[in-house]
């Protein structure tokens, strides 16, 4: 039986006292041990919010890391600086980090390995276009994406990996996706998993839905076969964030 996972992703949100003021919160809305609860803050937060989150079952998480160890590559974070501070997790991969700074399937994969190695989980984003999903080739396009971002992750660490299911034109549009359309895709990413490694791995993985998610619409979304929890941008910021965590 697979933890739900559900994580905030506050995207270019809260300066670090404004990120002390919103943990402290939500503290109480979003304790429960039924549910992996993951903060997704700022960079310049991170250390702040790691300190905040003390004693809570809250745990922090990046939203982006460079793929090398250290080196020339200014304003960047290394995955060591983020294992320093106590952080667990990073979001890798997500669409505005590719459509606006340039990432792709190919440093996706090299950020994967990378958190692997510092025994960070990677939340592995992917999601298509409306255009593709108008197009219908919304699997094959999230198949390759997955396929690329797991080159080389052995079948023990794909076993501990997070992957965000987030089709594009339901990110901070109100248009959340269908219970269905999410299911159709999350259960397409996990049987893609079986086919690299096997149906253990493919059972263990968490996947989750990012896109709109709401109090109102968590609950259904949620209860998915295929779908582990969710990634949430806007409703993260609110006190319905908490309502979402215990959306049963
Ligand atoms: O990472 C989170 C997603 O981009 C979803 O954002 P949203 O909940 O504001 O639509």
């Amino acid at each position: 039986m697979r933890k739900k996972i559900i994580a905030g992703n506050w995207k270019m949100n809260k300066t670090p006292s404004e990120t002390v003021t919103l943990i402290n919160q939500l503290k109480p809305l979003v304790a429960t041990e039924e549910a992996d609860v993951i903060f997704c803050v700022p960079a310049i937060s991170l250390t702040t919010a790691v300190e905040a989150a003390k004693g809570s079952n809250i745990q922090i998480g990046a939203e982006n890391m460079h793929f090398e160890e250290n080196g020339a590559y200014t304003g960047e974070i290394a995955p060591g600086m983020l294992d320093d501070i106590g952080v667990r997790y990073v979001i890798i991969g997500h669409s505005e980090r590719r459509e606006y700074f340039a990432e792709t399937d190919v440093t996706v994969n090299k950020k994967v390995l990378k958190a692997f190695e510092h025994g960070i989980t990677p939340i592995v984003c992917c999601g298509e276009s409306l255009t593709q999903r108008e197009q219908g080739v919304t699997i094959d396009f999230i198949r390759q994406q997955i396929k690329i971002a797991f080159l080389n992750v052995t079948p023990d660490q794909a076993k501990t990996a997070v992957i965000a299911y987030e089709p594009i034109w339901a990110i901070g549009t109100g248009k959340v996706a269908t219970s269905a359309q999410a299911q159709e895709v999350c259960k397409a990413i996990r049987d893609c998993i079986a086919e690299i490694y096997d149906t253990d791995t493919a059972a263990a993985i968490r996947i989750q839905y990012g896109g709109s998610v709401t109090a109102d619409s968590a609950a259904e979304l949620f209860s998915q076969p295929d779908i582990d929890g969710g990634l949430v941008g806007g409703a993260s910021l609110k006190p319905d964030f908490g309502k979402i965590v215990n959306y049963k």
